[in-house]
C-alpha cells in the first residue's frame, strides 16, 4: 500500500476560505499540506492555478492533490492537461472513492460554489482514505495514459483498441 502524505491545494478566488478549511481538516488528519494559494479572493484564472498544483503532482513533489474553483470544472481541465494527471470534478462521496478505486485519480476538484463546507470536508476525505485497486481498472487506466503518450508523439497514429 503507497501512503499518500503530501497534498498540494490550490484554488481560484471562488472560495479562499473553503480551501483553507481542508488544509486545516486534512493537517489535522497528518497529511502534510502545501497550499499553494492563492492568498486572498482577488479575481484571479485558475488555469494558471490548476496547472501549478498539477505540475507538483505530475512532478512527485507531492503525491495528490486537491483544487477548487466556482463549478470545479475549469480548474479540472486546466489540471488534466499537464501530462500524467487524472483529475475529477466530485460532488459527493461515492464518487470521490470511486475516482481513486478505479481511475487511480490524483487529483480531486472542487464546485466551491456547488457544494456546502460540510460536504466538501467528507469528499476530501473519501478521496484521500480510497486506494486504487488495480486489474482490471490498471488496463483502462494504462489505456489513458496511451491516449496521453499518443498526443506526446505528435498524431503518431491510430491506438491498437480501434482495430
Ligand atoms: O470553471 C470556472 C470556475 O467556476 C471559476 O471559478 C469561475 O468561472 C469564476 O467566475 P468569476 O470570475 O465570475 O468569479
Amino acid at each position: 500500500m503507497t501512503v499518500a502524505n503530501r497534498i498540494v491545494l490550490s484554488s481560484d478566488h471562488a472560495d479562499i476560505a473553503m480551501r483553507q478549511a481542508i488544509a486545516e481538516h486534512i493537517t489535522a488528519r497528518g497529511y502534510q499540506v502545501v497550499d499553494i494559494g492563492p492568498m486572498t479572493s482577488e479575481s484571479t484564472h485558475y488555469p494558471k492555478h490548476g496547472e501549478e498544483a498539477a505540475r507538483m503532482v505530475a512532478s512527485g513533489d507531492c503525491d495528490l492533490g486537491v483544487i477548487l474553483c466556482g463549478t470545479g470544472q475549469g480548474i479540472m481541465m486546466a489540471a488534466n492537461k499537464v501530462d500524467g494527471i487524472r483529475c475529477g470534478v466530485c460532488m459527493d462521496t461515492f464518487s470521490a472513492r470511486m475516482i481513486r478505486e478505479h481511475n487511480n485519480a490524483n487529483m480531486l476538484s472542487l464546485g466551491a460554489r456547488v457544494v456546502g463546507m460540510g460536504l466538501a470536508l467528507e469528499i476530501v476525505d473519501a478521496f484521500l482514505d480510497a486506494e486504487f485497486e488495480g486489474g482490471r481498472h490498471a488496463t483502462r487506466v494504462d489505456m489513458i495514459t496511451e491516449i496521453e503518450k499518443s498526443q506526446a508523439g505528435a498524431k503518431s497514429g491510430i491506438r491498437g483498441w480501434f482495430s
